[in-house]
């Protein structure tokens, strides 16, 4: 299963919101951008006047308020350019920041479900790769734009209103530089796509050679490895070639373009003036304008190729939303805190069933160990018990509610999955801990800490609960960063705890230690642990077995073991190992 990426239906609507929310700053970037494009016309224009006035005889005066209002103008122009800039830029950084704060809102509450099956790898290259292509685009790219096509509509107005005739001649550049954008365009997307992908693989490569160092200085592996790097470098070599003579067909094609419609305005221009059609005072003007309106032309046609990009990557990160949602919480309150399982039945896969319908009820307070073969479905039937899927059949509900009806903070309130996985967040020991509860006080935390005997090597650490863990900070063997998660969920106070292969990290003595401690904490709650070791059912108040999908015994030890099924078969073969 793939995550959905947008159709282009779906981003232009969404784009639409976007400008829709934006309404007024955009508004108010557009018209400081005009005034600033007007002041930026009048330069020209009083060019154009001087040249009619000197060509038709006046006065020093009036040379001389020309030269002045240009000069005003042109001052007005940079006030108003860098008024104009900056609310750009602000708007450009509000709107980035937004949509990396919902992007990320979205992620977060994406059903586990669908991260698992469609594996987390599309998703990271989303979070970072697309957002940042995003980010260029939508910080520089929509004000530049903004700011071109407002230039360039003013200027093409004002020439046209200027003289029509002349200003025909401004455009004779266009059909050649649209073959060319257009030539360009076509083949940019996919050699600029390789140029990235080379680069990556080169990466790729350099790190794992640096990385696997002793491996490859063991195994002799240094020839080989520098023939990769090689391939690495031509084929980067290659695609970098191929943007190159792409970009030697453009930009030398696209000047042309530029060269040719001001000489074009000023030969028809000239001609038009000779034979009074127009006046010379206009042609100079429209020459200023066509050389003026090349630095936005440009602009606008760097921002179409970079906006395409962008767009690719908006649809990826838009297509994240469209995931739907695998549960969509009631109302309805537990009536109280029994969990039990009728017909449950779960697939990954549609129609390859995992679990075949079963029904288990927890008594409030119980300890259930859940014991059986590798693959029968142990794993799964504790995430159907704890609510992180929805189950394909049947229900698991707490005091009468489906699981999947709960809001997610409730949800974990009744019940918790602990798993071998647990993160370590980068930043401080007591803030990892307070994700489980916000306001939790230092005493609480040391209290969580204390029931996972985790308190002596906190204590120990350098600044304590201050200390800084995770990725570049003081680092936590697996064992710790374990009881952190166990600590979590003392914080968390579930009634109901689903154990999978909790302790399993901890040596056989350490884990035994920190199953006696745990189960001082877990006093009254309800556990179900997944037994990868039997002396964990030993402890249990009973015992279900699980095979191929289906609970095949359930009881208390002793009884299962008198009863000498398939649970008295591996009881006494692991007493005999
Ligand atoms: N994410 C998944 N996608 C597809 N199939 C899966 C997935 N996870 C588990 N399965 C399959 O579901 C079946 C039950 O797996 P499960 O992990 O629940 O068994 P288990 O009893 O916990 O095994 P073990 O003790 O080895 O962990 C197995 O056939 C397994 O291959």
């Amino acid at each position: 299963m793939k995550l959905p990426i947008a159709d282009s239906a779906a981003v232009r609507a969404y784009t639409a919101r976007l400008f829709r929310t934006h309404r007024s700053d955009l508004g108010r970037i557009a018209t400081l951008h005009t005034l600033a494009a007007v002041a930026g016309l009048t330069g020209p224009l009083v060019l154009g006047r001087l040249v009619d006035a000197v060509t038709g005889g006046t006065t020093a005066t009036y040379v001389d308020t020309l030269v002045v209002v240009g000069v005003v103008a042109v001052l007005t122009q940079t006030v108003l350019i860098r008024f104009a800039q900056r609310t750009s830029m602000v708007f450009g950084e509000k709107v980035f920041a937004e949509l990396r704060e919902e992007f990320i809102s979205t992620v977060t509450s994406l059903p586990l479900s669908t991260v698992e099956r469609a594996g987390t790898g599309d998703l990271v290259a989303r979070t970072t790769n697309d957002v940042n292509r995003l980010q260029h685009a939508v910080r520089f790219g929509v004000p530049r734009v903004i700011v071109a096509v407002v230039t360039i509509t003013l200027t093409v107005v004002a020439s046209v209103l200027l003289s029509p005739l002349v200003a025909v001649a401004m455009f004779v550049g266009v059909p050649g530089m649209l073959a060319i954008v257009r030539w360009y365009l076509k083949r940019a997307t996919p050699a600029y796509q390789r140029e990235s992908a080379s680069y990556a693989a080169l990466n790729g490569t350099i790190t794992e050679s640096v990385e696997g160092a002793r491996t490859v200085d063991a195994l002799r592996l240094g020839p080989r490895r520098q023939a990769r790097v090689d391939a690495d470098l031509r084929e980067a070599f290659a695609a970098e070639k191929v943007t190159l003579d792409l970009r030697t067909v453009l930009f030398p094609g696209i000047d042309l373009a530029f060269v040719l419609a001001p000489a074009a305005v000023l030969l028809w221009g000239g001609y038009l003036a000779s034979q009074g059609y127009a006046t010379l005072g206009a042609v100079t003007t429209i020459v200023m304008f066509t050389y003026q309106v090349s630095g936005p032309v440009w602009e606008l046609i760097f921002w179409v190729d970079e906006i395409q990009v962008a767009a690719t990557s908006l649809a990826r990160i838009v297509g994240v939303q469209l995931v739907e949602t695998d549960r969509t919480a009631g109302d309805v309150e537990p009536v109280d805190e029994d969990l039990s399982a009728r017909g449950l039945r779960y697939a990954y896969r549609e129609g390859h069933d995992v679990l075949h319908g079963i029904d288990l009820d927890l008594r409030s307070g119980e300890r259930l160990a859940v014991v059986g073969p590798s693959g029968a479905g142990k794993s799964t039937l504790g995430r159907m018990l704890a609510g992180i899927h929805p189950p394909t059949g049947g229900s698991v509900t707490v005091g009468g509610v489906p699981l999947v009806e709960l809001p997610l903070e409730d949800l974990r309130g009744h019940v918790a999955l602990v798993t071998q996985e647990h993160h370590v967040f980068v930043g401080e020991l007591a803030d990892n801990l307070r994700l489980a509860q916000e306001d939790a006080t230092d005493a609480d935390l040391e209290r969580a800490l204390r029931a996972v005997d985790a308190w002596e090597w906190v204590a120990a650490l350098p600044d304590g609960l201050r200390t800084e863990v995770g990725s570049g900070g003081t680092p936590l063997t697996p064992a710790q960063a374990q009881q952190v998660a166990l600590a979590r969920l003392v914080l968390l106070d579930p009634h109901t705890l689903v154990l999978d292969e909790a302790t399993s990290l901890l040596d056989p003595r350490a884990a035994r230690h920190l199953e006696r401690s745990l189960s001082a904490v877990l006093e009254g709650r309800t556990v179900v642990a997944i037994a990868h070791r039997l002396h964990t059912a030993h402890d249990a108040d009973r015992v279900a077995v699980v095979d191929g999908g289906r609970i095949t015994e359930i009881g208390p030890h002793d009884e299962l073991v008198a009863a000498g099924g398939d649970y008295a078969a591996l009881w006494h073969s692991w007493q005999h190992e």
